[in-house]
């Protein structure tokens, strides 16, 4: 059994503008007669979600806070990803590790070598492939590493993320970071793409919402996953 699905990851800082055009996509890959699973991290499943409210909510030390995440990481591999791409669905991911590496690594200063352990143990994909009935699991000839397919990563400048959540939304605990925060994020993910050239997209986040989603249409046309028109939603 192999997971013949397709993983993708949308990644930046807070107000880059990823959820504005994931939904988008989700429709664009069911007009092509995919099975989409539409999910976010933290959260995805019952358990991640309780996680994710802790984690944004209340403060706590790096560790403690890397730990709740990976948790959540887990059971949402275990229960929504690893199934969805058995099945063979397009799983669309409103952020995934590489949010780890920027946010709990550059911004908050958080031991890397630390989050690669975590990300070896928690992406393991030991435990994650069942047989289709769901019973014994059935171990590959190598364990792998689950990661995304393609990561697209908007980057934009912080203050022009700042000015975008001004008055879009109440901020949640790394939302009311200070501008510094979010450099080091944005370096955070800077470094992550450097390190996996091949799996990252990066978008220019600054363009009109328009000229976003043809530059994010267009790479998923040039990896050969879409083939129609453009529209939008
Ligand atoms: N290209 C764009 N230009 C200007 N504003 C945008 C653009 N894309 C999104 N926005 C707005 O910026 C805010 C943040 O967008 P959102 O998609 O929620 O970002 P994220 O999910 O990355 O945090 C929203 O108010 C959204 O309407
Ligand atoms: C996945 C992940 C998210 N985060 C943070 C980044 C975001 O500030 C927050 C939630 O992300 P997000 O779902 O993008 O928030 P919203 O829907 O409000 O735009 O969690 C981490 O710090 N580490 C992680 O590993």
């Amino acid at each position: 059994m192999t997971m013949h699905g397709l993983f993708i990851s949308f990644e930046g800082i807070d107000g880059a503008g990823k959820s504005t055009h994931i939904a988008g996509l989700a429709n664009a890959f069911r007009a092509e007669g995919r099975a989409v699973t539409l999910t976010r991290e933290p959260g995805g499943t019952p358990l991640a979600e309780k996680l994710r409210a802790m984690v944004l909510g209340d403060p706590m030390d790096p560790l403690t806070e890397a730990l709740l995440i990976f948790a959540a990481r887990r059971d949402h591999l275990v229960n929504v990803i690893a199934p969805a791409l058995l099945r063979g669905d397009v799983v669309l991911c409103d952020r995934f590790t590489d949010a780890s590496f920027a946010y709990q690594g550059a911004g908050r200063g958080f031991d890397l070598n630390v989050l690669s352990t975590l990300e070896q143990w928690v992406q393991s994909d030991e435990g994650l492939l069942g047989d289709p009935a769901g019973n014994k699991p059935m171990r590959p000839e190598v364990e792998t590493v689950i990661e995304p397919h393609l990561t697209v990563w908007f980057d934009l400048p912080p203050e022009e993320a700042a000015l975008r959540l001004a008055d879009a939304r109440v901020p949640d605990k790394f939302e009311a970071q200070p501008v510094e925060f979010f450099r080091r994020v944005a370096q955070g993910y800077a470094d992550r793409q450097q390190g996996h050239p091949e799996r990252f997209a990066r978008i220019a986040a600054s363009q009109t919402r328009e000229n976003v989603w043809q530059a994010v249409r267009q790479v998923i046309v040039e990896k050969g996953w879409l083939e129609g028109p453009a529209c939008h939603e």
